[in-house]
C-alpha cells in the first residue's frame, strides 16, 4: 500500500481554484486553475460548480502524478458557514448541509469544504477547513448596527489575517496572546480587523462595508442606495452586482487590476489618482477606527494582500496611520500555506480539531 504523506489544499476563488500539495511544511506543487467567465456563467448557483471544479482538480492530480491514495488529509478554504470561532474544523455532514444551503450567503469558498470532503471520503481520510470567512470572534458590542433586524456580521479574510498575525508575533519574538494588532487584508475585497490578544474582536464586513476595494463598493450612503433600489431601473441582481463585482475601482475606472491603475496614476491620469488615493484614504480611516476599538494600545499595523504590493497605496496609508503604531507590510497572501499549517497543527497534536456542530448555534 502507498505511504500516505501528502496534504492536498484546495482554495476556490471567484475566478480560479488554487490547489497545492504539501509534504509536511514543504510545498511539493501548486497550481492556479483559471475559470473563464463563460465557463462559470453556465451555473446558476456557485455550489452547482462542484462537479466541474472536482473534475479539474482530479485531472490535475493525475497530470502531476499525485495519487489520492498518497494523501493523508484534504483541506479546503471554508465558506459562509454559521458564525464560528477560528481554528481547524473537521468537515462533517452538518457542515456540508450548511455549505450547500449557503446559510450566510453564496461565496466560492463554500465549495472548499465540499471539494475537500468529496476527495477525502473516497480514501477514507479526514477533510478539514481552516479559519473560514465566517470566523466570528466579535465582542457583543460590535454586533450592534443601529437597526435590530440587521446585526453587524463578521465576514472576513480570516485565514490570511490569522496567518499574518502569527507571522508578526513570531518575528517580534512575542506570543500572539500578548499583542494587539490591526490587520488590513487588501485584496479584491478588503477586511480591516483589530486582533486583540489573538482574537478578531471586530471587522468591517469585507462583502458590504468598510473601504471600497478593487471590485466592491464597501459602505455607501444608505438613503441614496435605498432610492436607487426603488428607482425601478435595476433588478435585485443588478444592484447586487453593482455593489460586489462592479463597485470600487471597477465602477470608477473599469478595471479591478490595481497594477493597471498604478500605471495610470504614474502616467498622470488625474481621475485614477483621485480614486486610488480615495481607496487608500478610506483604508486609513478604517484603521484609525479600529485603533479606537483597541483604545489606542496597538503594537503593530499590518498591511497584507495583493494591493500591499503597491507602494503608492501603502505609502499613503502609512502617512495616515503611522502615528498609531509602526506599520509592517506583508504583500500578497499565502492562504495555501495557511490551510496546510492548520492541518499540520492538528495532525501533530499541537491543536485539537474542532467539530462544527459543537461550536456554532444551530436553532433549525
Ligand atoms: N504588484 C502589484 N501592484 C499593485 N497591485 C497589485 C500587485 N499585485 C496584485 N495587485 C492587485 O491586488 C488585487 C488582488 O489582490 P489579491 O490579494 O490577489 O486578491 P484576491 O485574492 O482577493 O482576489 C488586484 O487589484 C491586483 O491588481
Ligand atoms: C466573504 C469575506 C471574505 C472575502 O471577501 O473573500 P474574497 O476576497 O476571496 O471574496
Amino acid at each position: 500500500m502507498m505511504e500516505r504523506k501528502y496534504v492536498l489544499a484546495i482554495n476556490p476563488g471567484s475566478t480560479s481554484t488554487k490547489v497545492a500539495v504539501y509534504q509536511g511544511k514543504e510545498k511539493v506543487i501548486l497550481k492556479k486553475i483559471e475559470h473563464s467567465a463563460s465557463d462559470l456563467e453556465k451555473f446558476d448557483k456557485i455550489t452547482d460548480q462542484y462537479e466541474y471544479r472536482l473534475k479539474l482538480i482530479m485531472d490535475w492530480l493525475e497530470e502531476v502524478g499525485i495519487k489520492t491514495s498518497s494523501l493523508v488529509a484534504v483541506v479546503g478554504r471554508g465558506g459562509l458557514l454559521r458564525p464560528m470561532p477560528g481554528g481547524t474544523y473537521l468537515v462533517t455532514e452538518k457542515m456540508i448541509k450548511d455549505l450547500k444551503a449557503g446559510v450566510q450567503g453564496e461565496h466560492a469558498s463554500n465549495l472548499g469544504g465540499m471539494l475537500a470532503k468529496g476527495i477525502a471520503d473516497k480514501e477514507g481520510i479526514k477533510a478539514y477547513i481552516v479559519d473560514p470567512v465566517a470566523v466570528d470572534e466579535f465582542d457583543d458590542i460590535a454586533r450592534i448596527s443601529g437597526m435590530p433586524e440587521i446585526p453587524r456580521r463578521s465576514l472576513l479574510h480570516a485565514l490570511n489575517i490569522k496567518a499574518v498575525s502569527y507571522r508578526a508575533a513570531e518575528e517580534l519574538g512575542e506570543e500572539l496572546k500578548n499583542l494587539n494588532l490591526i490587520v488590513a487584508h487588501l485584496g479584491g475585497g478588503i477586511s480591516v480587523a483589530p486582533v486583540k490578544k489573538g482574537k478578531i474582536v471586530d471587522v468591517n464586513n469585507a462583502n458590504e462595508m468598510g473601504p471600497f476595494s478593487p471590485e466592491r463598493t464597501g459602505g455607501l450612503p444608505v438613503g441614496d442606495l435605498i432610492k436607487m433600489c426603488y428607482s425601478g431601473k435595476y433588478t435585485y441582481k443588478e444592484i447586487k452586482n453593482k455593489l460586489r463585482g462592479k463597485g470600487g475601482l471597477v465602477g470608477y475606472l473599469g478595471t479591478n487590476d490595481a497594477k493597471e491603475v498604478t500605471l495610470m496614476v504614474k502616467n498622470g491620469d488625474k481621475k485614477a489618482k483621485l480614486i486610488f488615493d480615495a481607496m487608500a484614504y478610506q483604508i486609513g480611516k478604517e484603521i484609525g477606527a479600529m485603533a479606537t476599538v483597541l483604545e489606542g494600545k496597538v503594537d503593530r499595523i499590518i498591511l497584507t494582500g495583493g494591493l500591499a504590493y503597491s507602494d503608492l497605496l501603502t505609502d499613503y496609508i502609512k502617512r495616515m496611520v503611522e502615528f498609531i503604531a509602526p506599520v509592517i507590510v506583508y504583500p500578497g497572501e499565502d492562504e495555501m500555506e495557511a490551510l496546510n499549517g492548520g492541518v499540520l497543527r492538528v495532525l501533530s497534536g499541537k491543536e485539537k480539531e474542532k467539530i462544527y456542530e459543537n461550536e456554532v448555534r444551530i436553532d433549525d
